[in-house]
């Protein structure tokens, strides 16, 4: 690891402004209580790079994402394991009702994996019991069905959840409750019990220290995402320190931000689980021309930088007002990193 450049240069303020592009893109499905996706692309030097923290992230958080905005438009990417051209990818089931489900993953093509978003506020159990049998019913006995509660269950809750919906065989728990140690709790309570993983994603990603749920055995995999960690090279550096298995998942981008979440998972030494990266389909437009969106084709995602169409960024420009937001945010976050 230690050819890994993970510290990129950060290029002057205005030549970042000059190249940026700010895009609103509606969801066809609500996701994280948001219904339009917020991003902003830049023309790098060696091609097109995101940047689209989501809007309540404080600068600090921010500029993460930005470094990681950066070292993919301006830095060689690490090269990928000799062979992955191409990654499989999971279905991202949002919160839906029961009879949503169907139609929701229609939409992926030929993904033997489904995602599916549990302990939404304001939801019962009783949703998402419907929600992951229907999805269960619908990949099938051979299909590989895991759930995502994003912190939402304290250890109690997660224990009663997590028994009521291990009859739909889950492949893994993503982040139950919010703290590492909760998590180590009901991987107690639960892991062996049952024989169901947990996986850590918040505790990864928006941890100050992304290791230390490795360190406390809270976690039997994490889940990585390429633009909150900094980067596919520092990425790389945590689950090499981390010491589990890997899944790569997107943060809900568009497809340039995806490219960079492929480049990631084409660059892990191990990549056993379906990776989050199919969430363009979340999406009702795209940058990238018709037929080059990074969308599942027989379930997987090539390992490419996708063109931009200049007409499209045109078509899904934000406002005035939230594009100069977001040259604020680059001007204060770019700052933060410059200090
Ligand atoms: O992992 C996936 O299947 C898709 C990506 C995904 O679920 C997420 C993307 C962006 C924000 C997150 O709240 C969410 C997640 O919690 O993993
Ligand atoms: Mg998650």
């Amino acid at each position: 690891m230690d050819d890994i450049v993970d510290d990129p240069i950060l290029p002057e303020l205005d030549d970042l402004l000059e190249r940026m592009h700010v895009v609103a893109i509606p969801l066809n499905t609500r996701f994280r209580g948001q219904t339009v996706r917020e991003l902003a692309l830049f023309e790098g030097p060696r091609g097109w790079t995101e940047f689209s923290p989501f809007p309540e992230y404080g600068d600090a958080e921010a500029g993460t994402w930005l470094r990681a905005a950066v070292d993919f438009g301006w830095n060689e990417v690490p090269a990928g394991v000799a062979g992955r051209t191409s990654i499989r990818v999971n279905a991202t089931l949002p919160a839906v009702a029961a009879e949503q489900v169907e139609g929701v993953l229609a939409r992926y093509d030929g993904c033997r994996t489904v995602k599916v978003k549990v302990a939404e506020r304001g939801q019962t159990l009783d949703d998402d019991v419907a929600r992951v049998r229907r999805a269960r019913e619908i990949v099938g006995a051979e299909g590989r069905v895991r759930i995502d509660a994003n912190g939402g269950w304290n250890v109690d809750e997660a224990e009663h959840a997590i028994r009521s919906l291990a009859e739909f065989d889950l492949e893994y728990v993503e982040q139950p409750c919010a703290s590492v140690e909760e998590l180590v709790e009901i991987r107690e309570r639960v892991g062996e019990s049952l024989g169901i993983a947990i996986a850590a994603d918040e505790s990864v990603r928006k941890a100050e220290d992304p290791i230390a749920v490795a360190r406390a055995g809270a976690a039997d995999l994490i889940v990585i995402k390429a633009q909150p960690l900094g980067g596919v090279a520092r990425a790389l550096r945590i689950v090499a320190e981390a010491g589990l298995p890997a899944v790569v998942s997107s943060a809900l981008e568009s497809s340039v931000g995806i490219a960079m979440g492929a480049h990631l998972a084409a660059a892990l030494p191990e990549l056993d689980y379906d990776c989050g990266l199919a969430t363009v389909d979340l999406f009702t437009g795209d940058v990238v021309p018709p037929g080059e969106s990074l969308v599942p084709r027989g379930g997987t995602i090539p390992v490419e930088r996708p063109r931009v169409d200049p007409a499209l960024l045109v078509e899904h420009r934000a406002t005035d007002a939230r594009r100069q937001w977001w040259a604020d945010r680059v001007t204060r976050t770019h700052a933060h990193l410059a200090r």
